[in-house]
């Protein structure tokens, strides 16, 4: 049966169908065999592979170029599949095929999925994760950046802009952005752009700053479909946050960095923001001045909002050794950077948006 659910529903009602949405999934899990349960969590990999097949396949854009009307038996003889059909055509506004193409970093990394559990209890010093054990050593931001891997990454930089086909619109709907129309506001790791250039259409006067690794800025022209010269850019930044010191603004804004790291360089992360680059651009940070008062907005989803976010959580430990958080967790990593959480508003789709200033 399907319900129709008005849009303008409240956040209330809704945070309550969400936490009678897991009693119902907890519910199948207590009246459900064990084994059944068990077999059917195992075979798990098997939906994630016949998915991607059916992707790679075009099996979605197949069906459409037929106006949508074929039956499972056209399906079969036009693709050679024997497989269910699948509405992920190229063309759609909410495609998420390339986070489905991912399949292949994914998969990848989840082989040395045993080493990396131990990993997490017996040696925290070791830095390589499961991905770079199946990839010669190499990590994975590192391995999309090579020239070799160069379609690889543009699936992976796609991807990153259909979350939003992922979570819905509600990171756009449910934040007030327009607090920021006049402001400087840099989208750290921004990827592609998709988000900041989204956010320049609704709001011109902001002077938006895209900051990313070189590769990622120099694919960003052609994916966003846009000119980092654009006046909707301001311009856009080619570094390392490691190394890099970030630009100057009044707001800095990460959606999805967080989760893609362990503590302990997430607060190099947070911390690189309060040190202010110098004047002569040299990559050596400065004590922040002390009329420096930028804002941080952290855009990630929350354990405590979706409780069924241990795929993306186990997914997060393999790739990077990374980690979805709490927000008490993350409130506590603020703290130990020198940030002070002041808000946080849930966005109906899965991202909350986390206000923090300077302690
Ligand atoms: C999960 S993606 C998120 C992209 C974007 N924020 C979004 O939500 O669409 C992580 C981003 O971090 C960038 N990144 C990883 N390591 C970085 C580093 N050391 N310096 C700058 N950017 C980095 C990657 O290139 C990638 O674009």
């Amino acid at each position: 049966m399907r319900f129709r659910i008005s849009s303008q529903l409240n956040l209330t009602v809704l945070s309550r169908i969400r936490i009678y949405k897991y009693d119902v999934i907890d519910l199948q899990r207590r009246l459900l065999p064990p084994t059944y349960l068990a077999l059917n969590e195992w075979s798990g990999f098997l939906v994630s592979k016949i998915i991607c097949g059916l992707t790679k396949l075009e099996v979605a854009d197949i069906i459409k170029a037929q106006g949508g009307k074929m039956n499972i038996y056209e399906i079969e003889k036009t693709t050679g599949t024997k497989e269910d059909k699948l509405m992920l055509c190229k063309d759609h506004p909410n495609t998420f095929r390339n986070i489905i193409l991912l399949y292949e970093e994914y998969s990848s990394a989840t082989q040395y999925l045993a080493y990396d559990l131990k990993l997490q209890t017996d040696n925290e010093n070791e830095q390589v994760t499961s991905f770079a054990k199946a990839h010669d050593g190499i990590e994975a931001f590192e391995w999309w950046a090579l020239p070799v891997n160069k379609e690889r990454q543009e699936i992976f930089n796609k991807g990153m802009i259909e979350q939003d086909s992922i979570y819905g619109k509600g990171l756009h709907q449910y934040y007030d952005w327009s607090q920021y129309r006049n402001a400087t506001f840099v989208d750290v790791a921004g990827g592609s752009g998709g988000f900041l250039f989204q956010l320049l259409t609704r709001y011109p006067t902001m002077k938006g700053v895209l900051y990313d690794h070189p590769s990622v800025i120099e694919m960003s022209e052609k994916i966003s479909n846009i000119s980092t010269h654009d006046h909707t850019y301001h311009y856009s930044y080619k570094g390392d946050f490691f190394i890099n010191p970030l630009p100057p603004s009044d707001v800095y804004f990460f959606r999805s960095i967080l989760h893609n790291w362990p503590d302990e360089q997430a607060i190099k992360i947070l911390k690189s923001i309060l040190c202010y680059p110098s004047t002569n651009a040299s990559s050596s940070y400065h004590e922040v001045p002390s009329n420096f008062n930028p804002k941080l907005l952290i855009a990630e989803i929350l354990i405590d909002d979706l409780p069924l976010l241990y795929q993306l959580d186990t997914l997060m430990m393999c790739m990077y050794n990374g980690k979805e958080r709490t927000k008490s967790e993350i409130t506590e990593l603020l703290i130990k950077s020198g940030w002070k959480l002041t808000k946080v508003t849930y966005c109906k789709g899965g991202f909350s948006v986390i206000e923090v200033v300077p302690l």
